[in-house]
């Protein structure tokens, strides 16, 4: 698991550390590991050209530092200073004593401009807002000018705690972190502009993460693996009521990710069935409504179901069953807050940020801006399990004090029409085998990404499902 902290939880842990260590312990722990990094960003250190631009507090009092050792291996390294006067005393001294140079902003943007390499020490977790102006204007000669970009703690101008970002930002090639990963690394829009991330453990203990992000082990752990007993109804049936005769795909689809994610059998209810059982006759089809469908472990309502009478009343139905259920895409719309508030089994909620947006009442750029406040509240208001989808897929449980689980493995060919039909059909059938809501659904999204990522290249929603079989093996090995 990759865990992210807060701000005010990182704060809490370097008080408690730095009582017991001598003072400046801790930013030599920071400081050795963005050398090592940049050392290796470089390649070669001596003869190359290091700028460090450095803000007041200890963010450019690490970058300084890092500077320092650099400079002792050969590197020629020029520190940027925003404020002068108010710049890391000490690290200053040290870059300097090691043969480095100090200028000031407005000498920067050439010196920035021809490094083969840029230490982003402008702000750290101290930062409030986007980048000042001076600031902003350095970064963009240093993106110009080619060298690497590597950001200390995080990315200049996001924010740590939620990932948003409001103004001008650094877009970093790499970022080295301290401690613990922070929630704006894991979240867009700023985790897009972390590059790759590097985690530097300095000794914080550190106590419950704010966000997680599973990993091949922890996913591993989680997938549900048939034993010598286990016969269909153990394995769970998932019922899906998705599509219409008018709009069959969703329908296929999302059967077709409910027959990979582990179910020992899928239901499927609604029009669809011929387009259903042509591409796959292995699923128990029934015309009827969701009550007369035989039992089910957990039920998927809503991909491509239309918002008439029937589709209303499905939803209503399968909001009283008293098994987890997913609701998706036009369910969304057509559930009772009041019905999924009443259910005492688990519900899972995917809605894109478009769909976000309609159910908080909140614009869409919003949404897309703010996405884990968006989540958290989502889960809350309804009291469910919420996977909103996106660049950077996440998942809040109702309760807020458990973490939000943000998806790894996501990529941009996910965008595509039908990939969300054939996730909801995985999520269920992870949850009719009986994992806990957000873990089905964290896994699910996991396996959809990794499955997208697996096709290599542009793809159909089917290629996602198709691809979901090599997935699970790649977490599960065989
Ligand atoms: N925690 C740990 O365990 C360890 C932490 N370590 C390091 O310390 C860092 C945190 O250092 P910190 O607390 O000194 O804050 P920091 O981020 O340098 O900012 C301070 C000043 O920046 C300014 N400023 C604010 N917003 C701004 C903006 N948008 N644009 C420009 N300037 C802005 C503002 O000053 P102002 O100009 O407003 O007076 C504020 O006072 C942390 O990220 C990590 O790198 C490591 O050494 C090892 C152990
Ligand atoms: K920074």
């Amino acid at each position: 698991m990759r865990y992210a902290h807060t701000v005010q939880a990182v704060r809490d842990a370097e008080g408690a550390l730095m009582a017991r260590l001598p003072e400046g312990a801790l930013m030599q722990r920071a400081a050795a590991g963005l050398a090592v990094v940049g050392a290796r960003v470089l390649g070669r250190v001596y003869g190359r050209r290091v700028a460090v631009v450095a803000g007041s507090g200890s963010n450019g009092g690490d970058a300084l530092y890092a500077g320092a050792r650099l400079a002792r291996r050969g590197a020629g390294v020029t520190a940027v200073l925003l404020a002068p006067e108010r710049a890391h005393a000490a690290g200053l001294r040290a870059l300097l004593d090691a043969g480095g140079r100090a200028v000031g902003a407005a000498e920067g943007a050439a010196v920035v401009a021809r490094a083969d390499l840029v230490y982003d020490g402008i702000v750290g977790i101290g930062g409030k807002g986007g980048l000042r102006a001076e600031a902003a204007e350095l970064m963009r000669a240093a993106r110009a000018g080619g060298g690497a970009v590597v950001a200390v703690d995080l990315p200049s101008g996001v924010d740590a705690d939620t990932g948003e970002v409001a103004g001008e930002a650094v877009r970093a090639d790499v970022t080295v972190t301290f401690g613990t990963y922070k929630p704006g690394l894991l979240i867009d829009p700023a985790a897009e502009l972390a590059g790759a991330v590097t985690l530097v453990g300095i000794g914080l203990e550190l106590g419950a993460p704010e966000v997680e992000a599973l990993q091949h082990a922890d996913l591993a752990g989680l997938l549900p693996r048939p034993s010598g007993e286990s016969d269909k109804y153990r394995r769970g049936v998932v019922g899906v009521v998705a599509g219409s005769d008018r709009y069959p795909g969703a329908a296929v689809l999302a059967v077709s990710g409910a027959l990979r994610g582990g179910a020992g059998a899928v239901r499927y209810v609604g029009g669809g069935g011929p387009a259903v059982l042509a591409r796959h006759p292995e699923t128990l089809v029934s015309s009827g409504s969701p009550h007369e469908a035989g039992r089910v472990q957990a039920w998927v309502v809503g991909p491509g179901l239309g918002d008439d009478a029937r589709a209303r009343t499905a939803v209503a139905e399968v909001l009283a069953a008293d098994v987890p259920v997913l609701v998706d895409a036009d369910g969304l719309r057509l559930m009772s807050r009041d019905a999924v508030r009443a259910r005492t089994a688990a519900t899972v909620l995917t809605p894109h940020a478009g769909e976000a947006a309609a159910l908080l009442g909140r614009a869409r750029e919003e949404v897309e801006a703010s996405r884990l406040t968006a989540v958290r509240d989502l889960a809350e208001l309804f009291g469910a399990t919420v996977l909103l989808k996106g660049s950077t897929t996440l998942v809040a449980a109702p309760d807020p004090a458990v973490p939000v689980r943000v998806n790894p493995t996501g990529t941009a060919w996910l965008a595509t029409a039908g990939s969300g039909d054939v996730l909801s059909g995985l999520t269920g059938s992870l949850l009719a085998a009986r994992l806990p809501a957000r873990d089905a659904a964290s896994a699910a999204g996991y396996l959809h990404g990794l499955a997208a990522r697996l096709t290599e290249g542009p793809l159909a929603a089917m290629d996602v499902a198709e691809s979901i079989p090599e997935a699970w093996r790649n977490v599960c090995g065989g």
